[in-house]
């Protein structure tokens, strides 16, 4: 099997590929460039430069071959790139299921972490390899390179919970994950990008 396997699906052991970058046997492979992350960096100027410099590979998602349908349960792999725009860390674009349904993740490789918003309030959960990140049902999520290697964490999901990135956009993520001077630093999602990345921008 090389792409999503057809129901009623056999037993099946899936094993990591080199470096837990791959599944073995491996689905679909979602590559999401900046041009993908239009509208969710603050800085919309530094994301506009990012992308004419390159458009560089932000993050990857290598899925198993067990299809996203009702009542099976599919994994994959992201592996989010280390960088970050107008200071804020490389991330993935976030979602909210439309059937809220929960979510695990496991950390695999490099330093990350989990941001969760429930429309009200934002949790943060920092993710390394070990971790297992719980989403609970009606909690949009985010995952968030905070390190200088790549980040990877294995995902494990209802195949009927969906993505709804719409609802990030309209809601926002509560808060955002800016490079600080030794760690992470977290602030409100609406904060502006911090004067000293380009002093002569105008804010948007
Ligand atoms: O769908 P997004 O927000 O781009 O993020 C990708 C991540 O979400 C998932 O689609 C599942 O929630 C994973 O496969 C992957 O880790």
């Amino acid at each position: 099997m090389s792409t999503s396997a057809t129901p009623p699906l056999s037993p099946l052991t899936i094993t990591f590929g080199p470096g837990n970058a791959t599944l073995e046997p491996q689905g679909q492979v979602l590559t999401r460039r900046m041009s993908d992350l239009e509208g969710l960096f603050v800085d919309g100027h530094a994301w506009r430069q990012a992308v004419v410099d390159g458009d560089p590979v932000v993050y990857t998602v290598v899925s198993s071959p067990v299809p996203e349908v009702p009542r099976e349960l599919p994994q994959s792999i992201t592996t989010i790139y280390p960088g970050d725009t107008g200071g804020e860390f490389w991330m993935t674009k976030g979602h909210q299921h439309p059937d809220p349904q929960g979510e695990i993740y496991l950390g695999l490789e490099g330093r990350g972490g989990l941001l969760l918003f429930d429309g009200e309030r934002a949790e943060w959960l920092d993710m390394g390899p070990g971790t297992i990140g719980y989403i609970p049902p009606g909690w949009a999520h985010r995952s968030v390179n905070v390190g200088d290697e790549p980040y990877r964490f294995l995902a494990v999901y209802p195949g009927s919970a969906g993505h709804d990135y719409g609802w990030v956009l309209a809601h926002g993520m509560g808060l955002r994950a800016r490079r600080g001077d030794a760690t992470v630093e977290l602030v409100p999602f609406g904060a502006p990008a911090s004067a000293s990345d380009n002093p002569t921008r105008p804010q948007e």
